[in-house]
């Protein structure tokens, strides 16, 4: 007699056409269930009122995160033409209307319907910090234009203010941080050092610091999880612009009509107004008693003389703290490694000396060749793709950064190497910006977010696996079943 195989029955064939079913079913349901869901964005929009340039910044985070775990990315940048805003203190208007390209920009790239939703920041620098110390009305008129023009546009307006130079440097480091994903993962954190036109800040957190010594430079965080003792400090009128109308204006200190200036190439020469240079509360102070008008400006092209010069705006003698940087201003030791952008970036990326594993002595050496090139041979060189104002002033802010580092700050030629010279981090600029977004929109939690014990790829995996094992054993625990109905020994 024929053998009936025992998996060819219809219960077996049932069963196993359920069991199928049910597994694709479970499967489906823990695959739709989970899955994330499609992904819309929210927005939010800030703008960096720097003393040199107006920049609008547009970051984006997945909407249905926006409270915790989300990645906050930069979508978008707009760099508003012409000069900072505390250039129109004498025609405040305009420096609301200065904004209305990058505005216009902003309406198109954020979505229609999120636009009544997206929260528009403005944060202004040093440039507002010196106008507002040297006249707090024109000040005052330029925040009025800037928030007249800002609120007509769809957004939700939040406000615009000057930023104190703590939270410039503190949110400088947060945004480096949360970029590098460095805070939600509780690791050692990087330093930031940014330099503008008008102020430069240097934030670290620091294990020997004790706050008490000075507790002006602390900040302190608890940011998911974990609690940060943040050493910040912001130097007003130590941004490269201002750093050189004060070695300017150490150099014309007796009102003479030609300054033969080592910080520009040889050969360089140009007339400069006397009431425009000491036009700032950084030297307004030094003035010369009876300078003419103008002056000539002549270039020399000595790095070594220009470092003296340069070392010369720097007080390192008086300290009241057990260290300090330089002008009196409590610093712990250095920790850790740095992030170093905005105008440090500009400046070595244009020198070619963002490679700090170069020793720093050779750093020195590049420099000094580049700063004893003639103005002419440095013209044809790079006239046709850099603006001549900052081409001819590299030399100087080399060497301003440099100094300030080493002499400043006290890097040695062994942390040297500590630096980065950054300019974005997983393509969002690192500056104060977005840091200063996260804190005003609570989008980084004080304690760690909870996070599903499983990733969803792990839980649909487990669940596949689990279902399958079941089935299978369905199918085994059935089987003796079978041999039992259709292989009965035959009783003779
Ligand atoms: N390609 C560029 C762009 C800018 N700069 C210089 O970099 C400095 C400005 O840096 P930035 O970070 O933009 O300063 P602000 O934010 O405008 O100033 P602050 O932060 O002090 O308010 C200015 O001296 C500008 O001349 C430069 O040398 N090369
Ligand atoms: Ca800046």
């Amino acid at each position: 007699m024929k053998e009936k195989n025992p998996w060819y029955t219809p219960l077996t064939i049932i069963i196993t056409v359920i069991g199928v079913i049910a597994i694709v079913a479970l499967v489906t349901v823990a695959v739709l269930q989970n899955r994330p869901l499609l992904q819309k964005y929210k927005y939010g929009i800030v703008l960096d009122a720097g003393s040199s340039h107006t920049a609008l910044y547009i970051y984006q985070w997945p909407a249905e995160k926006d409270n915790n775990t989300g990645r906050v990315e930069q979508k978008h940048s707009c760099k508003v033409t012409g000069k900072g805003i505390s250039s129109y203190a004498a025609q405040p208007e305009k420096a609301g209307m200065s904004l209305t390209e990058c505005m216009q920009e902003a309406e198109m790239v954020v979505p229609a319907k999120r636009h009544s939703e997206t929260p528009l920041y403005l944060g202004a620098t040093a440039g507002m910090r010196l106008l507002n110390i040297e006249n707090r009305s024109a000040s005052d008129q330029v925040f009025q234009a800037v928030e007249k023009a800002l609120q007509s546009f769809p957004f939700s307006y939040q406000g615009a203010r000057i930023l104190s130079g703590q939270e410039e440097g503190a949110f400088g480091w947060v945004t480096v941080n949360y970029l590098d994903d460095r805070l939600k993962q509780g690791l050692e954190t990087t330093g930031a050092l940014d330099l503008g036109g008008a102020s430069t800040q240097i934030s670290f957190v620091s294990h020997d610091y004790d706050i008490s010594e000075s507790p002006s430079n602390s900040m302190t965080f608890r940011l998911y999880g974990n609690d940060y003792n943040l050493y910040t400090h912001s130097f007003l009128c130590y941004g490269k612009d201002q750093v050189l109308r004060m070695a300017l204006a150490k150099q014309t200190q007796l009102g003479p009509s030609t300054i033969l200036d080592p910080c520009f190439h040889p050969g360089y020469t140009t007339t400069r107004n006397y009431s425009s240079l000491y036009d700032s509360p950084c030297v307004s102070g030094r003035r010369p008693r009876e300078a003419p008008t103008n002056f000539s400006h002549k270039g020399e092209g000595n790095f070594t003389k220009c470092q003296e010069v340069v070392k010369s705006l720097f007080n390192t003698t008086a300290c009241k703290y057990s260290k300090c940087s330089f002008n009196g201003v409590f610093q712990p030791p250095l920790q850790g490694p740095f992030g170093a952008f905005s105008a440090y970036y500009y400046v070595m990326n244009f020198l070619n000396l963002t490679d700090t594993s170069i020793h720093l002595e050779t750093v020195k050496n590049n420099l000094a060749s580049y700063c004893a090139t003639p103005w002419n041979q440095i013209k044809q060189m790079h006239l046709s793709n850099v603006k001549e104002k900052y081409l001819a002033e590299y030399c100087f802010s080399g060497t301003y950064i440099l100094t300030l580092l080493t002499e400043g700050y006290n890097f040695t030629k062994e942390t040297y190497s500590n630096i980065k010279f950054i300019k974005k981090i997983k393509g969002s600029d690192a500056g104060w910006t977005l840091g200063y977004m996260l804190n005003l929109t609570n989008m980084i939690p004080a304690e760690a977010p909870d996070s599903p014990p499983l990733p969803h790829a792990g839980y649909v995996s487990i669940v596949t696996v689990i279902a399958v094992l079941l089935f299978i054993l369905l199918i085994l625990s059935l089987r003796p079943v079978w041999p039992r109905c259709s292989k009965q020994p035959q009783i003779v």
